[in-house]
């Protein structure tokens, strides 16, 4: 049967790009989905800095292609305060974000952040309107233990806050061994994980987990995205590296143009 929810596909360009390659980024990728859409919502996740110039170049495009949102790579749990070097959510809402990533395994190693910080920085997105878009995954060793879908499934029930909907939260499913490395996920290993992942929202959120979408990254390019995106249980893709070029971004997006 086919999923009732709209895909979603995000670029998250991590500590990546420039103010000059964000416009001759957003040239391109309007080009391209110029009378070329795609049957999924798109969404760039550029590094802070350029979240503003990011907002004013897809409204500036508005007209001539599908909507591309924008959204923060992180935010605090909190809604102000003494956190140098730290970004409000709602500042971001300010700039016309609409969502923001919390949780990114990168966060959680780089910055020793647990489950209860992410859990406080979604409640964050939720308070300022945003969509957070929850990252869960595991180590190789979590996996080669076995112990994966035990594992991940608790990190999700713990960093989802209450108030979660469909409407305000998106997961994204994201085998830490898988990012960046080339080494990609079998089908075999993200269905099973998809369908526990869902079991995990159906128990906290009931009915309503039906329509939460849940994304998988790690290593999604070109040559993989529609096998991916094909995966039953996969609602979207959260790229990384492959994000960088529109070339590329626009080639994954080409799994929803089937
Ligand atoms: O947020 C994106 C993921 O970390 C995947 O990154 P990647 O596509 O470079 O493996």
């Amino acid at each position: 049967m086919v999923s009732p929810r709209r895909r979603l596909v995000a670029g998250n360009w991590k500590m990546n790009g420039s103010f000059a390659h964000l416009g001759a980024y957003m040239d391109a990728l309007v080009q391209r989905l110029t009378g070329a859409e795609a049957a999924c919502d798109v969404m760039i996740c550029p590094p802070h800095p350029l979240v503003s110039l990011a907002v004013t170049a897809t409204e500036a495009c508005a007209e001539r292609c599908q909507p591309i949102a924008v959204a923060g790579q992180d935010c605090h749990g909190q809604d102000q305060g003494a956190h140098t070097g730290d970004v409000a959510a709602g500042l971001l809402a300010e700039l016309g974000a609409k969502a923001v990533i919390v949780g990114h395994s990168e966060r959680r190693t780089d910055h020793g952040e647990d489950d209860a910080t992410v859990a406080a920085k979604a409640a964050a997105a939720h308070r300022a309107g945003l969509t957070a878009i929850v990252c869960v995954g595991e180590a190789l060793a979590v996996r080669e233990a076995g112990d994966h879908e035990a594992t991940v499934c608790a990190q999700l029930a713990a960093s989802l806050p209450d108030g979660a909907t469909p409407a305000n939260t998106v997961v994204a499913y994201e085998p830490i061994w898988a990012i960046g490395t080339g080494r990609v996920a079998e089908v075999g290993d993200i269905a099973p994980m998809h369908q526990a992942l869902r079991r995990t929202l159906e128990a906290r959120l009931g009915a309503g987990a039906a329509a939460l979408r849940l994304l998988y990254g790690g290593s999604v390019k070109p040559g993989n995205a529609a096998e991916i995106a094909a995966v039953d249980g996969v609602d979207g893709l959260l790229v990384g590296g492959a994000s960088l070029k529109a070339d590329d971004f626009d080639a994954i997006l080409d799994a929803y143009r089937r």
